[in-house]
């Protein structure tokens, strides 16, 4: 039996046409115009890859896209210094400091120096508290893509044994919260689990974030499970370009589990069209607006 294989490029597609014709209400309703700053830092080519991609998603939903790309030996000062001026700026309701940031920035500044309500990324611990305590606040893209996914799937998560494999605050911590808050029985597992491989086994629905390619095998994957990829790994391939790979070694999963995310295409593209809906609710936020429903 093979399992299903989840499209994440086209669940991704379908929030953004939802968020396109949500922007194109709010503009000629109430001439708002939801825009996102994106701050790189650096010219990490992986990172400029992600900005340019954000950066095209968010016009094609009619919205504004500001740029800033810094020079990788700009101060922490000077970085503050513009996330203020992002801040104090009316034009701009979501604003996203792509990480890691150089080694001489403490990103812990950074984002305490981003205003919460600007805080697409639901990094800011205002937000990141608010989620744990059950009041609405921006929550971190890609753990909105992966609920997104495991909804469309299943429909109700209530009751399911869920275990979430890495612990960070991008991903691990908030995708858990999501599934708790769906009434999953959700287990944190990380590197200094005992026996990792017994405790995903239980999982009837298993989220690999943990930055490890291919660490998940297929005898680790109860059989029929729903499997979420979120690793983005790439490796080096013979003809030195490199291709991207998961944490879950897909050939043996995809045989075990009942639905899998593949990567590239699973959870990745559901990311960039939950940043262009956070950006949309921080707009209508700001405006006054109810939460649009997207
Ligand atoms: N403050 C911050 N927030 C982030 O959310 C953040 C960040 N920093 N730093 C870097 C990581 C990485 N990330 C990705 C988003 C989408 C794809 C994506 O769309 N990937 C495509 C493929 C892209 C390709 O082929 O190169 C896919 O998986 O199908 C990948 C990676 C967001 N990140």
């Amino acid at each position: 039996m093979s399992a299903r294989t989840i499209d994440g490029k086209a669940a991704a597609e379908a929030v953004r046409a939802a968020v396109a014709a949500e922007v194109a209400r709010l503009s000629s309703a109430h001439g708002l115009v939801p825009g996102l700053a994106v701050v790189l830092v650096g010219d990490d080519p992986a990172s400029a890859v992600y900005v340019r991609g954000k950066g095209k998603a968010t016009i094609a939903a009619g919205m504004r896209s500001f740029e800033h790309r810094l020079p990788a030996e700009t101060t922490q000062d000077a970085l503050l210094a513009l996330i203020a001026r992002l801040n104090a700026d009316p034009a701009v309701h979501g604003i996203l400091v792509q990480l890691p940031v150089p080694k001489h920035i403490d990103p812990l500044a950074v984002i305490l120096a981003i205003d919460p309500a600007k805080d697409v990324d639901g990094l800011h611990p205002m937000n990141s508290g608010r989620l744990a305590s059950g009041l609405p606040a921006l929550v971190p893209c890609t753990p909105l893509g992966c609920l997104h996914l495991a909804k469309s799937l299943h429909g109700s998560l209530a009751g399911l044994d869920a275990v979430v494999v890495g612990r960070s605050n991008l991903v691990g911590k908030p995708v858990a919260q999501l599934l708790l808050a769906e009434n999953a029985t959700v287990t944190i597992a990380h590197s200094r689990t005992r026996d990792l491989r017994a405790v995903c086994r239980r999982a009837d629905l298993l989220v690999a974030a943990v930055g490890k390619p291919g660490m998940i095998r297929g005898d680790w994957i109860k059989p029929g499970a729903t499997v979420i990829d979120v690793g983005i790994n790439r490796v080096p391939t013979a003809d030195g370009k490199g291709r991207l790979v998961g944490d879950v070694a897909f050939d043996e999963a995809v045989a075990v589990a009942g639905a899998i995310t593949p990567v590239p295409g699973g959870v990745g593209p559901t990311t960039i069209a939950f940043l262009l809906v956070n950006t949309v609710r921080a707009a209508c936020a700001a405006a006054g607006l109810p939460t649009p429903k997207i």
